[in-house]
């Protein structure tokens, strides 16, 4: 099969799947050539045995569709890409230090130094140091001061970020289970697992997670967790050190590296010149890598082809804003691991109207905590809208029901004055019950509120409508994909 066929076969699977499945899952396969048969190599054995399971007969399907000769069917062929040995098998026996991070004498052996063949101007430059004093010093001086100031600026393993403080919901069970597969099977899961996705959604206490559960395991091992701009920092650093050489061994002496918000790379072309030898020797030697960032990696911007390919070698998992009972679910939790009583009326009080992000409705109970605490009353009702009584005042202003009306309109291509007519045709009564099920979630209206706000209908039909559109959510991958992105316009 040429590569125009696949790329077509492509189209059409990106046309059916929602974005998330398509990028996760068949995004990363390639395309092998093979004589009558059709190869596709895909990152890694959960990716080939997900795709077999779920997506190897629509390919098939669409392959011999596609095919110019429809006799000669090429049959479809799963394969594993060939995968680097896990550098952890090697380190698990090795005796438990007090520490979990490399000093300059315990440090394992480096993964192999690959030199960059050519040496892109440094754009990432500071001024604190002339590079002519450090020149004097010697080589070791030199290695100490660098694996000293790397070791002093990296951060820790939040102890709190653990699987167990978790909360799995629809939006992130993908991403907590390939987070899970990794730290069961570290260098040899995926690698990288990359993890994309909102502000404030989990992917950094996932990462965590992966980090905390490889050090239970073996206390010896060196994980390293550090934000992106900490890798960029210590690369300039080391070049005004003259110690280049001593920054790649020390990260690429790590057992695990975890790197926060990669999209700081954008731009810095030297740091990802370094991030790119150091991400080849990691693989190589089977090393875990766990990347996050805001999107995904093909979208972002001043970022170099080879290491976006790269990053799509593991597995790329997005991490969704969390629906309303995994909200409600976390609340409890958290209410729970600070021992204050939260009924669930109250979570699901305080779920319904923070929608955003993990992070704010952290903020919001904190928030509630404390008036609890001044006030010396429990956590009811009456007392979470006094105390959230500026933002729920906000709210309300922003999401009515006129500007979902306006909202759904514009997303569906279709007049606000469909929403409210008499018209039963799916095109208009779609996105009418969806407009309907929406003002139910965001909105403080009653049933028969919102039916009068839709050209007066009855509180029977907008309670259809939101079971309908429930059911379909479950069902059908469109409207899943429209509801979320219809919540993501109307709260963000
Ligand atoms: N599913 C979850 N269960 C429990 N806590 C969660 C969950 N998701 C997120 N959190 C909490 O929400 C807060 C924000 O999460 P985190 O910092 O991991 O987000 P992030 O996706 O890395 O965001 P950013 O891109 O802004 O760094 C953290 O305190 C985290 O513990």
């Amino acid at each position: 099969m040429s590569e125009s066929t696949w790329a077509q076969c492509l189209s059409y699977l990106q046309d059916e799947l929602p974005s998330q499945q398509y990028n996760t899952w068949i995004r990363p396969l390639r395309l092998q050539a093979a004589e009558g048969v059709i190869c596709l190599e895909a990152p890694n054995r959960f990716v080939r045995d997900w795709v077999s399971d779920r997506f190897l007969a629509r390919i098939q399907e669409l392959v011999s569709e596609i095919s110019v000769d429809p006799v000669s069917r090429p049959e479809v062929r799963l394969e594993i890409a060939s995968t680097p040995k896990s550098h952890f098998e090697a380190t698990l026996n090795q005796p438990a230090a007090n520490t979990a991070v490399a000093t300059a004498d315990n440090i394992a052996p480096a993964a192999p130094i690959i030199e960059s063949p050519s040496f892109p101007p440094i754009i990432e430059r500071s001024t604190d140091r002339p590079v002519a004093e450090n020149m004097a010093k010697p080589v070791n001086e030199r290695a100490v001061e660098v694996e000293g100031a790397i070791r002093h600026q990296q951060s820790a393993l939040l102890p709190n970020y653990t699987f167990d403080s978790f909360v799995e919901g629809k939006s992130n069970q993908l991403a907590r289970a390939a987070a899970s597969q990794v730290a069961e099977n570290p260098g040899r899961a995926y690698n990288p697992l990359f993890l994309y996705g909102g502000v404030g959604l989990g992917k950094t206490h996932l990462m965590h997670a992966v980090g905390n559960s490889l050090l239970q395991q073996n206390p010896n091992a060196k994980v390293v967790y550090l934000h992106s701009e900490r890798f960029v920092a210590d690369m300039v650093k080391a070049l005004q050190l003259n110690a280049i050489n001593e920054f790649k061994r020390y990260y690429r002496s790590v057992d695990a590296l975890l790197i926060d918000d990669i999209q700081f790379f954008s731009n810095k072309e030297r740091s990802q010149e370094e991030f790119f030898h150091t991400f080849n020797a990691l693989l190589e030697g089977g090393q875990q890598m766990i990347l996050t960032c805001d999107r995904y990696p093909k979208e972002i911007k001043g970022l170099e082809e080879r290491l976006k390919s790269r990053f799509g070698w593991g597995l790329t998992v997005a991490v969704e804003p969390p629906e309303l009972e995994t909200r409600v679910a976390i609340l409890l939790k958290k209410a729970e691991l600070e021992k204050v009583k939260l009924s669930e009326d109250a979570a699901f009080f305080i779920g319904q109207r923070v929608r955003s992000n993990v992070r704010e409705l952290e903020g919001v109970l904190k928030r509630v905590i404390a008036s609890s605490r001044f006030m010396n009353r429990p956590i009811d009702i009456p007392l979470i809208k006094e105390s959230l009584k500026d933002l729920l005042a906000l709210q309300d202003k922003l999401v009515n029901l006129d500007n979902i009306q306006r909202t759904v309109a514009e997303y569906y291509k279709i007049k606000v004055s469909d929403l409210m007519s008499k018209r039963r045709s799916r095109s208009v009564a779609r996105p009418r019950q969806l407009a309907m099920a929406l003002s139910k979630e965001l909105t403080n209206h009653s049933l028969p509120e919102i039916g009068e706000g839709f050209g007066g209908r009855d509180h029977t039909t907008v309670l259809h409508a939101t079971r309908k559109i429930k059911e379909l959510r479950e069902s059908d991958a469109d409207i899943r994909e429209d509801y979320q992105n219809l919540i993501r316009l109307l709260t963000t």
